[in-house]
């Protein structure tokens, strides 16, 4: 083995593959400044150190301190209404966090200026993770959503209704003696899937466990294959990200067994349904039958291939899975550590509605439910899971001028709003770190008309930011309200869940703050159950 060693050393080949290895370091390095936006230098900055070392330092940090520097700038410039500039980190680029005077600007800038959609295909690494195509150089699976989830809501309820009903039954049990210790993230990672499938796949597949695991896999693997290449130099990317999305097409070719049969007979269905009057059939509403709609009135052939559909919905299954699981989590995990008299008023209100609706939900149904929207809405502003959030990248060639403020951004630069100062600023909301489960319900239930409307989850505002604001807010909002309402409110009728005395706390990791994953509760079926 020595020798073999020395004849290598001593031809100059290692020499060579070292030479050339700092070569593309170096390359790799310059390449990745160099692609950098610039920003002004007159806009503050945080993060930044002086010096070449500092700002390496500042560079390998940012994972742990992202928060802190945010939270900083907050308090420097966006408190007193100014815009500022995070430095760039593991991972992340350098980011302008608008100043909230800002808001009406940023959302109001066109689609061709700025653009959510080429801030999301970079941060997801879509060309390698979503095999290809898939990811929008189109707005094709926007548009699908947009254009159909709010019509259909209505006729969706019973069938989720019936899949939280067997979900949670089949999770949480029918022991009314004994207490039973579930880890929560284990119970929405079962509930949340499928019932989100009632919208994507329809409910010919949503209880599949063979297609919806494939897809919950396939989710997991792209905030793994995500987090491996942040840590890579740019020039990596496009072998890494290939090798990493072998596996991703393994899930997708498992999903797909189940899903192209499926989406296939959709296909000569929605045919004969229009060409021959004869035939009698009502498409369901779901994401297979949107594609298909959006492709026949573009008369876009390839989106009316079968794999293209099936590739279109790992999109839809990504934007909708985790972000609701993640907002559930902390939910439940905030409501059963919150004062036991708030968790009875939430459970009286979801008794008496549930009664009210002789035990079947309806769209309107649930809407009465302002309690339980507020002590979501409450989760997501206490428990925020995005500590700077709307990444918006400037795809216009010559960037983007702020007149007010005096800046311009170039092209490739991220705007973001400050979420995490915005929603723990004790001027905007009393007693911020508090969780107050009714925060958000106690104007519905005493306040004027426009509060009501201002204050539901689904309400978005310059102070509501989490599901976005403006003509890309999240037109799923209104199924997760649905969704995440019906769940609590099933929960609550018919489960005794022991108080937690103390929130356990989530882990920053850069942006985001992850749930605590490994919360349990303990449960038992109530003897007065209602379901
Ligand atoms: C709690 C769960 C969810 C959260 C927190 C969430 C949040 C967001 C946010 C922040 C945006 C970007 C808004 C912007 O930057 O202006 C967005 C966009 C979007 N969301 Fe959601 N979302 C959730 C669930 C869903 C679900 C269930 C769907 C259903 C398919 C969905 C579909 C979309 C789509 C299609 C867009 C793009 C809209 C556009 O660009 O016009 N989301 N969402």
């Amino acid at each position: 083995m020595d020798r073999i060693a020395d004849a290598i050393w001593s031809s100059g080949v290692l020499g060579r593959i070292l030479g050339a290895a700092t070569l593309f370091l170096i390359t790799s390095c310059i390449v990745d400044i160099v692609s950098r936006p610039v920003y002004p230098k007159h806009l503050p900055r945080v993060g930044y150190g002086t010096g070449l070392l500092a700002s390496i330092k500042t560079f390998f940090k940012t994972p742990s301190q992202l928060k802190s520097r945010v939270d900083e700038g907050y308090k420097k410039y966006n408190k007193n209404d100014k815009s500022f500039v995070i430095a760039a980190g593991l991972g992340r680029r350098p980011t302008l966090v608008l100043a909230p005077s800002q808001f009406k600007w940023f959302f109001e800038q066109p689609d061709n200026v700025i653009s959510l959609d080429a801030a999301s295909k970079d941060s997801l690494y879509a060309k390698y993770n979503f095999l290809g195509d898939a990811h929008p150089k189109d707005p094709f699976n926007n548009t699908i959503v947009h254009r159909n989830l709010a019509k259909a809501l209505s006729g969706l309820v019973p069938g989720m209704q019936e899949d939280i009903q067997y979900t949670i039954d089949l999770k949480l049990g029918s022991d009314k003696e004994n207490w039973k210790t579930v880890n929560i993230w284990g119970m929405w990672l079962t509930i949340i899937p499928r019932v989100s499938n009632v919208m994507i796949l329809g409910k010919e597949l949503d209880r599949n466990p063979q297609v919806v695991g494939a897809f919950v896999q396939f989710i997991q693997l792209v905030h793994h294959n995500i987090g491996i290449l942040n840590k890579l130099f740019s020039t990596l990317h496009p072998l890494v990200g290939r090798l990493l999305a072998i596996r991703n097409r393994k899930c997708y070719d498992r999903a797909t067994k189940y899903t192209l049969p499926v989406i296939q007979q959709r296909l000569v269905d929605m045919e004969k349904k229009a060409t021959d009057p004869s035939f009698k059939w009502n498409e369901p509403e779901d994401a297979i039958t949107w594609c298909i709609r959006q492709a026949r009135a573009e008369n876009n052939t390839k989106e009316l291939q079968a794999k293209t559909i099936a590739k279109r919905l790992l999109l839809v299954e990504l934007g909708s899975v985790f972000t609701t699981a993640i907002t559930a989590q902390n939910t439940l995990v905030d409501i059963i550590s919150s004062d036991p008299s708030d968790i009875e008023a939430l459970r009286e209100e979801a008794v008496r509605v549930f009664a009210e609706e002789n035990q079947t939900w309806t769209q309107a149904g649930v809407a009465k439910l302002v309690r339980i929207d507020s002590a979501i809405r409450e989760s997501q502003r206490r428990s925020n899971f995005a500590v700077t959030m709307l990444d918006h990248k400037v795809i216009a060639p010559g960037g983007v001028t702020n007149e007010s403020e005096g800046w311009h951004a170039p092209y490739g630069a991220l705007l973001a709003v400050n979420l995490n100062g915005l929603y723990h600023d004790p001027d905007i909301h009393s007693d911020p770190e508090r969780y107050d489960p009714l925060r958000f319900s106690r104007p519905f239930e005493t306040g004027t008309a426009d509060e009501k409307k201002r204050m539901g989850i689904v309400s978005t505002s310059e102070e509501h930011l989490v599901f976005g604001h403006g003509k890309h807010a999240c037109p799923g909002r209104f199924f997760v309200a649905l969704e995440l309402k019906m769940a609590i409110a099933y929960i609550l009728i018919n489960y005794d869940i022991k108080h937690v005395a103390e929130r356990p706390a989530g882990t920053v990791q850069g942006n985001f703050v992850i749930p605590p994953l490994t919360a349990s509760m303990e449960i038992r079926r109530r003897k007065e159950t209602v379901a």
